[in-house]
């Protein structure tokens, strides 16, 4: 990384996800169309990196196949110049086979890759939700209630060895502390290498809350296994979204916001667009006093292939 580039926050912004229903938002982009759109404003928003989910346009239902991917991506990468970043998680509904498929296709700069297994939780949000659009919605919902997001270490691993030399780096998703360690088990046999794209998730129902106790516990515990080895980046789910960057920017973190992380603009007011989610962490940032990373400047500081 180049000393300029120190300092320099890099926005993330994942653009639809795989958790969030239809009946959720009327902004949550569905359609190949509408991902693309959003993804396209959201880069010239500001967010260098797009991380990216596929739907099925008729009903909103996760799609994880390269032929979903292919419908958008082609028209992302020639609008904009971000790094395409494709999910391995998928759905957690999905076999890590079916996940790895467009990541091992399409062959992006950045993959996301789940450091561990959680509870996912989301069936506290079935009664918020009276009424269901399509008919997947509710009983996937009520689902999470049994659902465990499976990322077993020989999951990590074929995803790791799948990907390995395709030049794709990975984001890192880490919902607890825990799987900052399963991250360094990795370092030390040698099978991921640095600079680590550390992305700490918090509170989402099954891993760390969204405590400003948390975030500082993460950070802390990143820094003492990866010293700088790694580039910090924090999510936060839902209603957290915009106060976990904060505290991040202030703490040097990177930013990654976007309709799959969160639905809301602020307390009880949807967001109307993944851009204006990208627009309010620039705000953040630049209130701060920092630089808002241009694609090329992420690239450099997670030195990836371009
Ligand atoms: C909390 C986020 N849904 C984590 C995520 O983005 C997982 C993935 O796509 O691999
Ligand atoms: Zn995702």
């Amino acid at each position: 990384m180049t000393k300029d580039n120190k300092g320099k926050v890099i926005i993330t912004c994942a653009v639809t996800g795989a958790i969030h229903t239809p009946t959720m938002s009327p902004y949550l982009p569905i359609t190949p169309d509408e991902i693309a759109k959003e993804a396209i404003a959201a880069a010239e928003a500001g967010a260098a990196i797009l991380h990216l989910h596929a739907r099925n346009p008729e009903n909103g239902k996760p799609d994880q196949t390269p032929e979903a991917f292919a419908r958008f991506l082609p028209r992302i990468k020639q609008a904009t110049k971000a790094a395409i970043n494709i999910t391995t998680g998928g759905s957690p509904y999905m076999k890590v086979e079916e996940r790895v498929k467009p990541a091992a296709q399409f062959k992006p700069e950045v993959a996301s890759l789940n450091m561990g297994s959680i509870n996912f939780g989301l069936y506290h949000l079935v009664d918020k939700y009276k009424t269901f659009k399509f008919d997947w919605e509710k009983p996937h919902l009520e689902a999470t209630r049994d659902l465990v997001f499976r990322n077993s270490f020989k999951d990590i691993e074929f995803i790791l060895e799948t990907c390995y030399d395709n030049g794709t780096r990975f984001e890192f998703e880490c919902y607890d502390i825990a799987h900052l360690y399963n991250l360094a088990h990795f370092l030390d046999r040698g099978l991921v290498k640095p600079p680590l794209f550390v992305q700490s998730v918090f509170g989402l129902l099954g891993g760390i809350g969204s405590h400003p106790e948390d975030v500082a516990h993460m950070k802390r515990t990143a820094d003492r296994l990866f010293g700088d080895s790694f580039r910090w980046s924090v999510l936060g789910a839902g209603a957290a979204q915009l106060r976990i960057a904060a505290q991040a920017a202030a703490l040097g973190g990177n930013i990654r916001v976007g309709l799959e992380d969160s639905l809301w603009a602020g307390k009880g007011k949807l967001a109307k667009s993944n851009a204006e989610q990208v627009a309010l962490a620039r705000k953040i940032i630049e209130g701060l006093g920092m630089q808002v990373a241009t694609p090329d400047e992420a690239r450099d500081i997670l030195a990836l292939k371009g």
